[in-house]
């Protein structure tokens, strides 16, 4: 790890109650560089017992940290959203290396991950309840916003920091402690996370982090009655399981899951644009975002126009390891994820796709798939129903707004959707029609601190980011008063 300028910044053990902790057995678990498959260290397997112990941390110091002033609160988040930034090499650096995507997007990722920090930094002094006119003349209704409690969150790989910060903001903004479990193929952010959580000052207890067996440590997160409050980011078919393991004790959960995004593209639209979106939407982190366009859809009019340009544009982006100047895309994060693009291109080649750019794995490392376009996709293919999660775009052809809305929709998900138009009632009809928890017009991009991320149908539950975010958790209590 000699890349780090900041070495105290790389924790090989896990942040409980402001200790610094190895696996009671020892064990750990080792973390590659996904460009290169070298190792990059080790972290604690832990597993239930600790997973038990970083609970009681969080409930033991929930008492001092929900009686701290909000402008208590807010102070320390700022300074940890300052050193935060002071650290974006470093963080950025670090999240290359066990994560992969270009350098130029993990600073970026930091930044929005420091962004939820400082956002609700400032908006933990805006918990405002109501005062109602009460029934009768002596009665006042009263309602006060508190915080839940103890909270715990599951967080994946395609984004290392920005997925813990903003569950992790909201909630020491608003007065509850935190436990939580990163993925184990990209636990070394959280843990940098946790090392400026103790220089910016937030007490022990109040922010944990554990490594190790998800199916363990995820029961106790998910059954613990001491836990109010959980909250996933990762797929459907996980967040479904996790979402009934917290039905055991009622909690309130968010899931932010599985998408399957449509990105429409009319002919009146201006074509660059869609294109350059297209780019973005698509091939960000390799195309490993929940949000990333899986189905391309362009109208007949500008369809073989539009495949030529965004086909042309996917064959210059530069793939290679993150770390080197000027990569666009990086490898993906395991031999699975791999798998999946080639299953997914060779379905849609069997069934009549074609080839336009790409198609095949990239000789810059073991892990890495070229850009890749396929022209003539329908609705018969794999690519249509799942999601790549990967370079792979096929693009589908509409006639009208009536059949692409129906094929938009013709999905289990709900998270993201896209539609470039010049005309304003296009563009009305479609963010109204899109079944769609967020809609990007004219932008293939939407990720923001203040607003609210969240999916509808199967992609989940719940809101992160904006006041909605803040709302997850906290508790609503009405007081009858009367006087
Ligand atoms: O992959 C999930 C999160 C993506 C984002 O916040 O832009």
């Amino acid at each position: 790890m000699t890349q780090l300028k900041d070495p105290a910044l790389l924790h090989t053990r896990c942040y409980i109650n402001g200790q610094w902790l190895d696996a009671d057995s020892g064990r750990t678990i080792t973390v590659s560089n996904p460009a290169t498959g070298e190792t990059i260290g080790s972290v604690p397997d832990m597993g239930a017992a600790e997973a038990e112990r970083a609970v009681a941390a969080a409930q033991a110091a929930l008492p001092a940290w929900r009686a701290l002033t909000a402008k208590q609160r807010s102070q320390v988040l700022r300074r940890w959203f300052d050193l935060m930034m002071e650290s974006q090499e470093e963080l950025a650096t670090l999240l290359t290396l066990e994560q992969g995507k270009p350098l130029a997007e993990s600073r970026g990722e930091i930044a929005y991950g420091a962004s939820y920090i400082e956002w609700y930094a400032e908006e933990a002094k805006r918990v405002y309840g109501d005062t109602i006119p009460g029934p009768a003349p002596d009665k006042r209704i009263l309602v006060l916003k508190q915080p839940v409690g103890v909270c715990a969150a599951i967080t994946p790989w395609n984004f290392p920091n920005a997925m813990i910060t903003r569950k992790a903001a909201p909630a020491l903004a608003s007065g509850c402690t935190f436990v939580i479990r990163p993925a184990s193929q990209t636990p070394f952010s959280a843990l940098a996370i946790a090392a400026l959580a103790e220089r910016a000052g937030i007490p022990a207890g109040v922010f944990n982090v554990i490594t190790g067996s998800s199916r363990e440590i995820g029961r106790v997160l998910t059954e613990s009655d001491t836990v109010k409050k959980f909250s996933f980011t990762g797929s459907t078919a996980v967040g479904r399981q996790l979402q009934a393991q917290c039905a055991s004790t009622i909690k309130k959960t968010s899931m932010e899951l599985g998408g399957n995004a449509p990105f429409i593209v009319f002919d009146d639209a201006d074509l660059d644009a869609a294109v350059s979106g297209a780019i973005a939407c698509k091939f960000r982190n390799a195309g490993q975002t929940c949000v990333c366009a899986n189905r391309i859809y362009v109208q007949s009019g500008v369809y073989d126009e539009f495949v030529r340009k965004f086909a042309q544009a996917a064959g210059y982006l530069k793939v290679g390891n993150g770390l080197e100047s000027g990569t666009e895309c990086g490898p993906l994060i395991d031999e699975a994820a791999l798998s999946k693009v080639e299953e997914h291109l060779a379905d849609a080649l069997a069934h009549g796709g074609e080839v336009v750019a790409g198609g095949a794995r990239h000789p810059a490392g073991k892990l890495f798939f070229q850009p890749t376009v396929i022209r003539h996709a329908h609705a018969g293919m794999k690519v249509a129903r799942e999601e790549t999660f990967g370079p792979l775009a096929p693009v589908f052809r509409f006639e009208n707004e009536a059949d692409v809305l129906q094929q938009a929709n013709a999905t289990e998900y709900g998270l993201a959707a896209y539609c470039y138009t010049r005309s304003l009632g296009t563009a009305t009809r479609m963010m109204e029609g899109l079944v769609y928890g967020m809609v990007g017009i004219n932008t293939g991009v939407i990720s923001n601190e203040a607003a609210p991320f969240g999916g509808v149908k199967q992609s989940g539950i719940g809101r992160e980011g904006g006041k909605y975010g803040l709302d997850e958790y906290l508790a609503t209590k009405y007081v009858m008063l009367a006087v």
